[in-house]
């Protein structure tokens, strides 16, 4: 007990900014881990740490010696496994809101004409994949297709994927809040747990959605259902009303903000 009075007495502010700032950066790790693949790749990393103990006090000495050598370079086999975390984390740093620049009412104008065209290209059956930027860039992920830069509309955005428009193919990309490019080609996911039944544009927009902070939403061409992506993880079946909902929550537009 004394110990730990000892301890305590000679605490330094120092030490509560170190602890404090130490804290921080673990919460945010796991708040930016949290549901990814990472999690799973963390608790493999425990089990392994937990066989390294186990085989010290066990006196296994060849498993002991194998683990301590992968061990020691831990911090190379974590950079090469999180490497998609640590470029999203890192990407944050550059700042590129939606929505800058745009005054409330353009905010929700952006948004019902997105929902708009979502429900119309739904009811139609016509597939469309729309890709929305929101704090990192997207210019090193996305194989550009077709300049556009024009105010986002439900009919033009229902005519670039009409299935006989030459650009229908591919993502419509949306960058602080104007519709920019059409025709982009998506990196897909390479996740194994993802279903088989679901084809290449779903599997492009979870794909990109997995390395950046970006918003995609897909309008299936099969089913007629309107999902929506974030983090690489699918939200299925959105009607007009949630739709409008969850993009409201993920591009905040704010009443009385700027201008
Ligand atoms: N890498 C990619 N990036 C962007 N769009 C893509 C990519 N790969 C395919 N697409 C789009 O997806 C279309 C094919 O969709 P596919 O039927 O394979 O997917 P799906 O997920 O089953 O969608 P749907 O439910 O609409 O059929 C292509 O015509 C193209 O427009």
């Amino acid at each position: 007990m004394d110990g730990i009075f000892d301890v305590l007495k000679n605490i330094r502010w120092h030490d509560l900014l170190d602890i404090a700032l130490v804290a921080f950066i673990i919460y945010r790790i796991i708040l930016l881990i949290k549901g990814t693949r990472a999690v799973q790749m963390l608790l493999g990393l425990a089990v392994i740490l937990i066989v390294y103990v186990a085989s010290q006090v066990g006196g296994l000495r060849t498993l002991h010696w194998l683990l301590d050598n992968f061990l020691s370079s831990i911090i190379l086999v974590i950079i090469v496994i999180f490497q998609h975390d640590i470029r999203r984390a890192l990407m944050h740093v550059g700042r590129n809101p939606f929505f800058a620049g745009l005054s409330y009412r353009e905010e929700t104008e952006v948004i019902d004409e997105l929902v708009k065209a979502c429900v119309i290209m739904a009811n139609r059956r016509i597939g469309a994949l729309i890709v929305i930027e929101r704090e990192t860039g997207l210019k090193d992920f996305l194989e550009v297709g077709t300049e556009i830069d024009a105010r986002v509309s439900s009919d033009l955005l229902t005519s670039i994927f009409l299935p006989y428009s030459p650009i229908h193919d591919g993502a419509v990309v949306i960058q602080q809040g104007r519709l920019k490019q059409a025709g982009c080609f998506l990196p897909l996911t390479q996740n194994p747990d993802i279903s088989k039944n679901l084809g290449t544009r779903h599997r492009a927009a979870i794909g990109l959605t997995e390395l950046v902070d970006a918003v995609a939403i897909v309008v299936s061409e099969e089913t007629g259902k309107i999902s929506i992506v974030v983090g690489g993880r699918l939200t299925r079946d959105l009607d007009a009303t949630s739709l409008k909902r969850v993009l409201k929550r993920l591009l905040e537009p704010r009443p009385g903000g700027r201008k």
